[in-house]
């Protein structure tokens, strides 16, 4: 896969129009994410939008709920036919494995193939200080993110979300059939923004990285394109 393929742009604005803008701009974006504040504005509307572009969608809502309503919520999502759904982790194994079926039932019913499904481990804003003073998790963040990393694994998830800073370790433990996915990529040149556990394209495929999500960095920039290709070309200068 070439690498301009292996990055994921987030869709994070409030309506169509300003995402088909986007889209139109950045016509070698293969794969878009949308998020929690565009489909809340849009709703399905976007993924059908996509998919007659013939673009590949992350479908990125982050399910946290009982088993029985994270379930219905991926059943529907399934059906979409779109290519990757985020569910929480800490929602627990019982919501995984439920989540798990009802993405093979949801694709049935849609007449598409399965998602695949991947676990949000611990979010890339939050830090060690966060998880040991806000969340009282009383765990070393590497050992929380494994963990989660590996609920999910077993309870029949494709992969998970990390920050590339875990991603190493993520990739020696779950294998490389295990999907992983970094949100928390920042080229040198850009800010870091509420982004707490970040590092550069790079450094996160070279880490065992397959997908990388990078938002503002080209989407907020004064020149999109120019970030876009500018990101391309220092991977591609690489050899990655
Ligand atoms: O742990 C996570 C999970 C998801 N995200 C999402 O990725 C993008 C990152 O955007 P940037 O503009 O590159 O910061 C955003 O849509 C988040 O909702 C994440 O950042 N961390």
């Amino acid at each position: 896969m070439k690498v301009e393929d292996r990055i994921i742009v987030p869709l994070d604005v409030p309506s169509k129009e300003d995402a088909i803008a986007l889209v139109e701009l950045l016509p070698e974006v293969s794969f878009w994410k949308v998020g929690l504040e565009l489909f809340v504005s849009t709703g399905p509307e976007i993924i059908h939008a996509l998919k007659h572009r013939q673009k590949r969608i992350f479908l990125d809502l982050k399910f946290h709920d009982i088993p029985n309503t994270v379930a219905g919520a991926t059943r529907v999502a399934a059906a979409y036919g779109v290519d990757l759904i985020t569910i929480h982790a800490v929602a627990g194994r019982n919501a995984l494995k439920r989540a798990a079926e009802a993405a093979v039932e949801g694709a049935l019913a849609g007449g598409c193939p399965p998602p695949k499904l991947i676990g949000i481990t611990l979010l890339t804003s939050l830090n060690s200080r966060d998880l040991a003073f806000d969340l009282k998790i009383p765990v070393e963040l590497p050992e929380f993110v494994l963990q989660m990393a590996l609920l999910a694994q077993e309870s029949g998830l494709n992969g998970a979300v990390c920050s590339p800073m875990e991603v190493s370790q993520l990739r020696q433990v779950c294998g490389d059939d295990f999907l992983l996915v970094c949100p928390g990529v920042r080229p040198q040149w850009s800010e870091q923004g509420d982004q707490r556990r970040a590092m550069t394209p790079l450094a996160a495929l070279q880490a065992g990285a397959d997908y990388l999500v990078i938002g503002r960095p080209i989407t907020a920039a004064d020149d999109p394109v120019a970030a876009w290709n500018r990101i391309c070309k220092e991977l591609a200068a690489t050899g990655v």
